[in-house]
């Protein structure tokens, strides 16, 4: 594992005397003057080099960096982990340029893939380098100083309520960590399309740039200097830095080299004189000496102490997903979700599923549910498809901003999905498109959901567990109230699953919690509602507002509490539009008890179907009627039709209040409606999708409704 650094040949294991570089300035670019002018500034750290371009940190940016420098923080270490998760980022990207051009990766050393740690004790210098992708002058101003994150601003805010700092890594400024133990800070990088750029900063508003005209070549990648605060010292010891990595970069897929110095033993050939005494012994003697048993010989050596230096490589890059479930401990899966989340927080994961897909496409994944919502979970919800989960393709990182690899609703998971089938060699637009993507995110929905269900499951306080003894109860201590954070973290994202997604409409519900009349302030689920429905009620009743205190002065609520029914408050602002798409539940109907209809089952069914009606023929400029008439007058064929249908069949559920006894019928009907004042084929009907075959017409529906009162009109 250890690798020694006359073989690796690097710069950083032979870092170049300042009367070296004199004698050969590495870039031919300055005057041995300069050089040394340049050197001796960095030393004092009292100015950054006079020659570079100054540049303003953004205002943003400024007070961070003014907030991490006179931080009291204790826990320090951290700034160790930002900068190795850096490094491995911009491994990443260079590894995956290479996948589709070699040449990008160049020769030698370059090509090396890992990241490498060294001390410099005298001048309290700590250096991590990584050979990764590295960063143009512009990367530099902008990466690091002038264009803020959106997370900048939140973090700051989150310090100055007393935030946790250790969090850094999650709002997407880990880097500005390095102030916690160093006050002055160099970033010398080289990207393949630019020259080698030094970066410093003192962290005092400004930094500067410069070409590097002194340093040894990085060939390409990044080395960070930290000149470390006296107050620092500990993170010159090698021990300290071991622990670290050890800590918290376990998990790092590529090798972290520490160059280390040790006093070792090595036998030397003894000095001259005891070799001399025995040459001159008597051929005779000599004799005798040989026919002596073995073991009695002296040998011709000595010890001495030496000092030496080598590579240690500090971790085990085994990916934890490509290994048997049964192998990983909880520690380790914990572990490495901190990693993998930057969520270094102190608590675990509240559940994970590692799992092997196979059949025709074949992947790997490990999800992970948070302990917390992140701050940016709802942040531009609707224009970002970009999933938390990391994508490999056979162990290669591709991207961890994929595209539609989950659903938007289970943005909040975070994992990794690493695919057998998915092609190396194409560019990731390409890989977008692929055909197993949509195998893939299938699949994932399913376990992701399973692992969702289990959390409530296997959680004492939950009505499901009702029927377990208190032995299994107490075996579940642990997981006691886990559904309730569960659901008090991201509820909201279930709902907007049942929204989102009808094909797992009914099993995103089961996940449903809320309060009701009957649930004693704790939090029930649709199943426990149905098990406590009283005999003869067909329907699940709901009542939404802005608060529970104020439900329950609500006139409509006490109509159903005195007769013992059981209402659900829905009191959170996404409820109303989610009650328009989860409209029954195991055959149960929802009502609005604030909805005039209840009064009558009948004539509730019948006066929504005449509302909606009413809106879609009545209002020729809704959207939906414009649409539908020219996507009908641009296309009569089957295809436009059964969309146009489609469309019909939303917009009337949703103009109905959802109400609608048959809303396939009640399309069906406004369809033709529509394709009449069109005048196109009377052919090309709705009934030609397959679901609205045998419909009655409205009139034949009108009449059924009547006969099918929903409520025993006497019961309400
Ligand atoms: N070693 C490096 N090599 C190449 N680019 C780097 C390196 N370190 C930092 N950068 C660039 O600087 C940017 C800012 O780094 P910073 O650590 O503040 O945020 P981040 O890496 O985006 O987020 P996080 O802190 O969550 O890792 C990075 O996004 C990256 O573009």
């Amino acid at each position: 594992l250890q690798v020694n650094a006359e073989e690796s040949g690097d710069d950083l294991a032979n870092p170049p005397k300042v009367e070296e570089k004199l004698g050969a300035v590495p870039h031919g670019l300055s005057t041995d003057s300069e050089v040394a002018q340049r050197e001796a500034e960095s030393i004092s750290r009292k100015t950054l080099r006079s020659s570079a371009e100054k540049f303003e940190f953004q205002a943003e940016v400024s007070r961070l960096m003014d907030i991490i420098i006179n931080s009291l923080y204790s826990n320090k270490d951290i700034f160790l982990r930002e900068l190795i998760s850096n490094a491995s980022d911009a491994l990443d990207k260079i590894r995956f340029l290479s996948l589709t051009d070699k040449e990008v990766l160049g020769e030698g050393d370059t090509a090396k893939l890992e990241i490498q740690i060294k001390l410099d004790k005298e001048k309290k210098i700590l250096s991590i380098r990584d050979r990764g992708i590295g960063m143009t002058k512009e990367d530099l101003i902008k990466n690091l100083g002038t264009i803020a994150k959106s997370g900048t601003s939140a973090f700051v805010e989150k310090m100055q309520s007393g935030g946790d700092l250790n969090l850094i890594g999650q709002f997407g400024v880990g880097f500005y960590s390095v102030y916690l133990v160093a006050d002055y800070v160099e970033v010398i990088s080289k990207h393949n399309d630019d020259k080698q750029y030094v970066w410093e900063s003192k962290a005092d508003g400004a930094f500067a740039i410069s070409e590097d005209t002194w340093n040894e070549p990085l060939g390409r990648g990044t080395e960070i200097r930290l000149h470390l605060r006296d107050e620092a010292k500990e993170y010159l010891e090698e021990d300290k830095l071991k622990d670290l990595v050890k800590k918290y970069s376990e998990f790092i897929n590529f090798p972290i080299y520490l160059w280390t110095t040790k006093e070792v033993d090595v036998e030397v050939p003894a000095d001259e004189e005891e070799s001399s005494e025995e040459e001159e012994s008597t051929p005779e003697a000599k004799e005798d000496e040989d026919t002596e048993e073995d073991e009695e010989k002296k040998p011709k050596t000595k010890t001495i102490k030496e000092t030496t230096s080598e590579w240690e490589l500090l971790n085990d890059v085994k990916a934890v997903w490509l290994r048997s479930p049964k192998e990983v401990t909880d520690e380790e899966y914990s572990k490495f979700y901190h990693s993998l989340a930057k969520d270094f927080g102190d608590e675990k994961p509240m559940s994970w599923s590692h799992f092997t897909a196979e059949g025709d496409v074949e992947f790997k994944a490990l999800l992970f549910v948070p302990p917390k919502a992140p701050h940016d979970l709802y942040e531009s919800y609707y224009n970002n498809n970009k999933s938390n989960l990391k994508l490999y393709v056979r162990r290669v990182f591709i991207s961890d901003e994929f595209d539609d690899l989950l659903p938007k609703y289970l943005n909040f998971l975070k994992g990794i999905v690493d695919s057998d089938t998915l092609p190396l060699n194409v560019s990731r637009e390409m890989l977008q498109q692929h055909s197993s993507l949509k195998t893939i995110k299938k699949k994932l929905i399913r376990k992701a959901l399973d692992m969702i269900r289990k959390i409530a499951e296997e959680d004492p306080d939950e009505y499901s567990n009702k029927d377990k003894t208190d032995e299994e109860k107490s075996e579940m201590a642990e997981k006691k109230g886990q559904y309730a954070k569960f659901w008090n973290e991201f509820g909201k994202s279930i709902k907007l699953g049942i929204i989102e997604d009808a094909t797992n409409r009914n099993r995103l519900a089961k996940l449903l919690r809320f309060e009701s009349t009957k649930s004693d302030g704790k939090l029930a689920s649709l199943d426990e509602y149905i098990s406590r429905m009283k005999p003869g009620q067909k329907d699940i009743f709901y009542i939404t507002g802005s608060s529970k205190e104020q439900l329950e002065k609500s006139p409509f609520l006490e109509r159903l509490t005195k007769k013992n029914y059981e209402v659900i408050f829905f009191t959170d602002p996404v409820d109303e539009y989610l009650m328009q798409y989860l409209m029954d539940y195991e055959d149960k109907k929802f009502q609005n008890v604030s909805k005039e209809g209840l009064k009558l089952g009948k004539d509730s069914n019948k006066q929504a179907y005449m509302r909606g009606k009413r809106v879609l023929e009545i209002n020729p400029r809704h959207p939906i009627i414009k649409e539908l008439r020219d996507k009908v007058a641009q296309d009569n064929e089957s295809e436009g039709l059964k969309q146009t249908a489609r469309l019909v069949y939303q917009t009337a559920l949703m103009e109905s209040g959802f109400n609608l006894p048959d809303p396939k019928e009640f399309a069906s009907s406004i369809y033709r409606s529509v394709q009449k004042s069109l005048d196109l084929s009377p052919d090309a009907t709705v009934e030609e999708e397959d679901e609205a075959e045998d419909q009655p017409d409205s009139e034949e529906k009108s009449s059924k409704d009547e006969a099918e009162p929903s409520y025993d009109k006497d019961e309400l």
